[in-house]
């Protein structure tokens, strides 16, 4: 006897990654979401209505509950933006003219000590979900500011509106300006209250999934998870370093920071810590290096702090907008991967101006053929190991490979059976689109695809799913 309830059905398209260099484009697919948002199952090659019909008797659905896309229509999983600073969102696209250091304390302090008031924050953090939401951004692991008051109002927020969200509220203890500096007692003391308000927002969804009788096989994931933020080893004491990775420890949580991002700060980090090897050892010393540990940029890496990172299965967010912005360095990706390191891309607003994880996507791809040139005017390097990005490698990084950053790899990134549907429905031909179709195209929907990763934008994606839930976009009538 079926008695999984399905609660919609899509017929068309599917795009996603099987693997690094693996993408699949599966045309004429009918793909079940069960009540809990689950991926219940994917039937390929359907291609007449009687098919389709033996499907919906199979599992007892009625026709109204079929999505049917058009034949330029497809679906691909949603966008994981693994950095970005929600409360840097006013200075986006600003402020793009000093480098790191002097650009946190002409630019970035100023606006962050401005949410110490909540309702500066009730003016911002709700433009900053509903954009990275339309932008299909289903998941984001986001920095707030060191206020408990609005980091709690952003992490309500992200949970009303369904977004997957990581949220860490920072910590900052030491070389910040004398208004925007926590004490190392308010830092744990507030970052606790912090997690705890946060592990319970998500607790009654919980309550109802368990109570239902289908719930033992059904187990959904929650939605928003507290992440543990000390902004980096420059603005964190020894002491509140080591208290930070106590309280990960306590409460099982992932941590998240920045890393090897500029030269000044590689060599401001070794004056603070003159006996620790590199920067990356500064974290590891800590206990803040596992695989729920994601840090930003990691430009800058040896050999054996890669060795470090790959080891203790730390992720990279490679961020490339942002480290074009701030004049930071290319981060060599190729490298990392090569190394077997896990690599998600992040938008770092507002380091990076592009809220989008297509601007992230197109960045990270220029800065693999930067690399790639610069590799070849090297004549101690040069056969061809380091080839640029591809576009299957690309499109894993911004779905599958943030996935990994956080863990969730058996949960989203792709259209596996048993996966939680988050997903985008993209529509090449909607008003106003900023992609252009040819008969040249010929239908083709490798091209159109590749067309809307380089070309497309908001206007493009038509809908947005978290957990099977519609989140974003335009109703169907
Ligand atoms: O890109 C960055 N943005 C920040 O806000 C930050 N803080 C420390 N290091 C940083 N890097
Ligand atoms: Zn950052």
């Amino acid at each position: 006897m079926m008695t999984r309830i399905i609660s919609q059905i899509f017929y068309g398209t599917l795009i996603h990654s099987l693997s690094l260099t693996k993408l699949s484009i599966i045309p004429n697919a009918l793909l079940g979401i069960d009540k809990f948002g689950k991926i219940a199952f994917v039937e390929e090659n359907i291609t007449n209505e009687q098919n389709i019909n033996d499907i919906l008797s199979k599992w007892n659905i009625n026709e109204e509950k079929i999505i049917r896309l058009t034949k330029r229509q497809f679906l691909i999983p949603g966008f994981v933006d693994t950095h970005i600073h929600a409360p840097q969102f006013p200075n986006a696209g600003t402020g793009l003219d000093l480098p790191l250091l002097e650009w946190l304390n002409k630019y970035t302090f100023p606006l962050e000590k401005s949410y110490s008031s909540l309702e500066f924050a009730k003016n911002v953090y709700p433009v900053v979900i509903n954009n990275l939401l339309r932008n299909g951004t289903t998941t984001a692991v986001y920095f707030s500011t060191i206020h408990l008051e609005s980091s709690k109002y952003l992490a309500k927020l992200i949970h009303e509106k369904g977004q997957r969200g990581f949220l860490g509220k920072v910590n900052m203890d030491r070389n910040c300006p004398n208004d925007y500096i926590e004490t190392i007692e308010s830092s744990i003391e507030d970052t606790k209250n912090f997690v705890e308000y946060v592990m319970n927002l998500d607790e009654k969804d919980m309550k109802d999934v368990k109570g239902d009788e289908e719930s033992i096989t059904n187990q959904v994931t929650r939605l928003v998870t507290p992440i543990i933020t000390p902004r980096f080893a420059i603005s964190c004491s020894s002491e509140l370093l080591h208290s930070l990775s106590k309280l990960a420890q306590e409460y099982d949580l992932p941590i998240q920071s920045h890393l090897s991002e500029n030269k000044d700060e590689i060599k401001f980090v070794k004056n603070l810590f003159p006996n620790l090897k590199d920067y990356t050892s500064v974290y590891e010393h800590h206990n803040l290096l596992n695989q729920k540990t994601i840090m930003a940029h990691g430009i800058y890496l040896s050999s054996d702090e890669r060795n470090l990172i790959k080891n203790l299965k730390v992720g990279i967010s490679h961020c490339p907008n942002s480290n074009f912005s701030l004049s930071s360095g290319i981060c060599d990706v190729r490298k990392l991967l090569n190394d077997n390191i896990k690599v998600g891309l992040g938008t770092d607003i507002s380091g990076g101006f592009g809220k989008s994880i297509l601007d992230s996507i197109r960045n990270a791809s220029v800065a693999s053929k930067v690399i790639h040139f610069s590799n070849q005017n090297d004549d101690r390097d040069n056969n061809n190991k380091n080839s640029h990005l591809t576009l299957p490698e690309l499109f894993y990084l911004s779905t599958m490979g943030g996935a990994n950053l956080v863990n969730l790899e058996n949960v989203i990134g792709n259209f596996e059976v048993g996966k939680e549907f988050d997903a985008l429905l993209i529509d090449p031909e909607s008003p106003q689109s900023p992609i252009d179709i040819f008969d040249y195209d010929d239908d083709n929907i490798e091209r159109i695809f590749e067309k809307f990763i380089f070309l497309g934008d908001e206007r493009n994606i038509s809908r947005v799913y978290v957990q099977g839930n519609f989140v974003s976009g335009t109703e169907f009538k």
